[in-house]
């Protein structure tokens, strides 16, 4: 990453999301910054003349002068420093506006169908993708906030300045200060192209840095039963450690660009003074007074400086214009990886609702068709199925067994949607959800909360749109799975709770939640991956019951024999994408 064409593709996208219509609320308070900055300015500018007039009523010893010329000063500046305070107040309300759009653009694409599960587990060339839209557009929109109101004004301020100056000193003074800006410019942009690379890095460390604290903070139980305290300290003190080193080097970098930054501001204070001085020692104000020139000189003084400190400000910029190049760089990757992968999403399910469309030959009471499917695991050879061919439908239970690592999860996996079959047709003739399927993973996934929200998850809103008669179905189906005794603890199926449920859920009853979910939610057609693992034979039975009586067609994944009578088909895998499909026989 480099301050390059890129770049400015990627800040010009960003630029478009962040300021989309030309009516948008972001754009009318960038049009207010505009008029506020350029009222300070005119203000400014009258502050600025003050000194020389201060010069003259006092060369001239007129003291009433000298009472009107200090109120209009107090005026001046109390109006300057409200107009001050009102452009810092809009910068930081536009800040809160672009993280607020940047980010919801961003999340817009992020849960669209499965694009954050294929970014955070499948796609490996994009690093933490949490930390981008959560941190690097956080400070993308504060760095850029920062320096809005000064390079929003500097094209008004250097044109009015540059013409001042032109006034006073000809031709001489601007040129040889936009001779001096051009160089400044090219310095910089030297020392700030190795910055922007090392930010990005640093980020990326940044994020596996928290991730690592996000690990133990999600894995504590286990970590403390292992004792792991000591390698997880070393562990992470390593990640830290690398992170610091990055830190420290960018800062070395740094050194030269604020030392490039700092002498361009010095020799800039020195140059208004030369630009000065040649009209006055070329014999350009020879018939002037004492008094009258140094007020001329103030004035003229006043001038070319605020024409130089406009240059140094942007020169000053540097430092911010390399982290926002930085982060432009993150958020653009991530932005490209998210198009990129909801694109792919929506050619899939165009194609998808296509076939299904035009193939009519699936019969009505089926959910899936697999043709001649093979898969392998993602950026593996390993063959895991080959040449499977099945249909799902019905009243038809399916119990998919094999050893360990055989593919039976990836199996669901491509059934759900997530994985991509390497060969071979997988057709979904349901939709997910209360009337098609509904997927028990192998790890129970539980949100924020009260008990109703997780029971009724992924559903918003209570399912049917019948208030108590919800609720008892609720009570009933958490009876069913085992879990009155939930009720009790919550306080009610409304409570808020503030506690994370899987620290106070043991995996047996995440189990049951998981089950009281499904029977809420009363599919056609449940997917089970090793959904009963933590429960005994009897409670499995029990659950996978009530299952059939709701009348759901059941695929289960599952290593216990007891599991067979509520199934009539069995798919076993075997190593080297070998499988059997069998009929299980009643006795
Ligand atoms: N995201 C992934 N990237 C690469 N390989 C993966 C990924 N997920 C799983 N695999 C590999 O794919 C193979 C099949 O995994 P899968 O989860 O389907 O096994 P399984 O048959 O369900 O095993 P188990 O009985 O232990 O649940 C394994 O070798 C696993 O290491």
């Amino acid at each position: 990453p480099r301050l390059d064409l890129q770049f400015l593709q990627r800040f010009l996208r960003i630029q478009a999301v962040l300021f989309p219509k030309w009516s948008s609320q972001n754009v009318l308070m960038f049009v207010t910054l505009l008029g506020v900055a350029l009222l300070e300015q005119l203000v400014i500018y009258q502050v600025g003349v003050i000194p020389s007039q201060y010069y003259e009523v006092l060369g001239n010893k007129d003291f009433s002068g000298f009472k009107n010329l200090t109120a209009v000063a107090l005026c001046l500046i109390v109006l300057n420093s409200m107009l001050k305070s009102f452009d810092q107040f809009i910068c930081n309300l536009m800040y809160v506006r672009w993280r607020k759009t940047l980010t919801e653009y961003l999340h817009r694409y992020y849960f669209q169908g499965q694009v954050y599960y294929t970014l955070n587990v499948l796609h490996e060339d994009i690093d933490n993708p949490d930390q981008r839209i959560s941190q690097d557009v956080e400070r993308f929109c504060r760095q850029m906030s920062s320096m809005a109101s000064k390079l929003l004004i500097s094209p008004f301020t250097l044109g009015y300045y540059t013409y001042q100056c032109f006034q006073r000193t000809g031709w001489l003074g601007p040129v040889s200060i936009f001779v001096y800006f051009v160089i400044g410019t090219i310095v910089n942009k030297m020392l700030m192209s190795p910055i922007v690379a090392k930010l990005v890095h640093q980020e990326k460390l940044e994020g596996n840095f928290r991730f690592k604290h996000m690990q133990i903070r999600v894995n504590a139980e286990p970590a403390a039963f292992y004792r792991a305290g000591r390698v997880e300290h070393i562990r992470t003190d390593c990640r830290l450690q690398s992170l610091l080193q990055t830190q420290r080097e960018l800062m070395g970098k740094e050194l030269w660009l604020y030392i490039g930054i700092n002498t361009f501001d010095y020799v800039g204070s020195i140059l208004s003074y030369v630009v000065i001085a040649i009209p006055v020692f070329s014999g350009v104000y020879g018939d002037l007074e004492p008094a009258e020139l140094s007020a001329l000189v103030s004035k003229n003084a006043f001038v070319s400086i605020y024409l130089i400190g406009c240059f140094t400000q942007l020169i000053d910029l540097s430092s911010t214009v390399s982290d926002v190049a930085g982060y432009t760089h993150r958020i653009g990757e991530l932005e490209e990886a998210l198009l990129k992968l909801s694109r792919k999403q929506n050619d899939c399910e165009s194609r998808a609702n296509a076939k299904w469309n035009l193939d009519r030959t699936a019969p009505g009471d089926t959910a899936f068709l697999l043709e001649r499917v093979s898969l392998s695991a993602p950026s593996s050879d390993k063959l895991l199925i080959k040449d499977l061919s099945l249909r799902i439908s019905q009243g038809n239970n399916l119990l998919i067994v094999g050893n360990t690592g055989t593919g039976k999860t990836s199996l669901l996996r491509v059934l759900g949607g997530l994985w991509k079959s390497t060969h071979g047709n997988v057709q979904m003739l349901t939709c997910f959800g209360t009337h098609g399927v509904v997927f028990l993973p192998q790890r129970p996934f539980f949100t924020d909360g009260t008990l109703r929200e997780q029971v009724i998850y992924p559903l918003k809103e209570i399912y049917p749109v019948s208030g108590s008669a919800d609720d008892e179905r609720i009570l009933r189906f958490l009876e069913l799975a085992g879990l009155s005794d939930l009720l009790v603890r919550t306080g009610g199926l409304d409570q808020q709770v503030d506690w994370n449920w899987y620290d106070i859920l043991s995996p047996g009853e995440m189990q049951r939640l998981s089950f009281a979910r499904l029977f809420y939610l009363q599919p056609q057609y449940a997917v089970l991956d090793e959904a009963t693992s933590a429960l005994t034979e009897d409670v499995e039975n029990e659950l996978y019951r009530t299952c059939t009586l709701l009348g759901m067609t059941l695929v289960s994944v599952g290593h216990r024999t007891s599991l067979e009578k509520f199934h009539s088909w069995i798919l076993k895998l075997c190593r080297g994408g070998k499988w059997e499909l069998t009929r299980i026989k009643r006795e």
